[in-house]
């Protein structure tokens, strides 16, 4: 019989504990683990906007496994069909993006856990995450490792933002800068005043519930003011941005007369 996988991750973040991560959208086995062996707390593989699919995240949650660094994954929607199979396939955090109401998230609870509590469709016996059935136990108690969280990145999900956190089942809600921003009227520019202010208010709010919040901020004094202000799980940077910024300004210095691209993560305001 195999161990049942424990997520180290939910239980920080029930304990208050700040986890400090890395976003992945290279979208291959071999960068998730370059990316795993720096060993943050946690690592995003994100299927919303990196071009993945989910045999490309089974590549990289095998990849990462035998790290210290826990593997979040974030959905491109929340169908209840694809939150079952990226379960299956042993994703025990998933992130859903664009969440903007209660109902958003009970569906989304409910599709994580198995009948008579939710409506996961059961196929343990072909299931990477029941380790096909030699994890004893898996369907009466996967519910107990998976790790939930949200994303309120809209207007209306700012509205019903703290409301969205206290939903049994939810373990925490990511705030998302650039489409807040631009549902704010703001796009491009998580860096403004009412957008900042809407961050501050949101993750305030969401403390009060006793779970956890999360953003991403690319830029090391934003993180850090974050972290400061509480805010517990933080992704600091991503594989793509640190890769484009290296490889433009290694150019730069050899081939100096070559517009370098745009700070984008400046412009973005991360
Ligand atoms: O709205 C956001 O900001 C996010 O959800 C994060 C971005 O999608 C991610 O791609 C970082 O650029």
């Amino acid at each position: 019989m195999s161990q049942f996988p424990k997520n180290s991750f939910k239980k920080a973040l029930a304990a208050g504990r700040q986890q400090v991560g890395l976003w992945a959208a290279l979208a291959n086995p071999y960068t998730a683990e370059i990316c795993a062996a720096a060993n943050f707390d946690w690592l995003l593989l994100d299927a919303e906007h990196g071009p993945n699919d989910l045999p490309l995240i089974l590549s990289q949650l095998q990849a990462v496994a035998s790290y210290g660094t826990h593997a979040v994954v974030r959905l491109p929607t929340g169908e209840a069909d694809l939150i079952k199979q990226y379960l299956d396939i042993g994703a025990t955090t998933l992130m859903i993006p664009m969440v903007e109401t209660i109902v958003d998230a009970e569906n989304l609870v409910k599709a994580t856990r198995y009948p008579p509590l939710g409506i996961r469709g059961v196929g343990s016996a072909l299931a990477r995450a029941s380790r096909w059935n030699r994890v004893s136990g898996y369907l009466s108690r996967s519910a107990d490792e998976i790790c939930l969280l949200v994303q309120v990145e809209s207007r209306r999900g700012l509205e019903n933002a703290q409301a969205i956190a206290r939903v049994d089942g939810i373990d925490g809600v990511f705030i998302g800068p650039s489409d807040l921003a631009a549902s704010l009227g703001h796009l491009g520019n998580t860096g403004h005043a009412e957008v900042e202010h809407a961050i501050d208010l949101v993750v305030s709010a969401i403390a009060k519930t006793g779970k956890a919040s999360g953003i991403l901020a690319f830029d090391e004094a934003r993180a850090r003011r974050y972290l400061g202000c509480g805010v517990q799980f933080v992704a600091v940077g991503s594989d793509v941005s640190l890769l484009v910024r290296a490889i433009d300004g290694l150019r730069a210095k050899f081939i100096p007369n070559l517009p370098l691209s745009a700070d984008r993560s400046a412009e973005a305001g991360y």
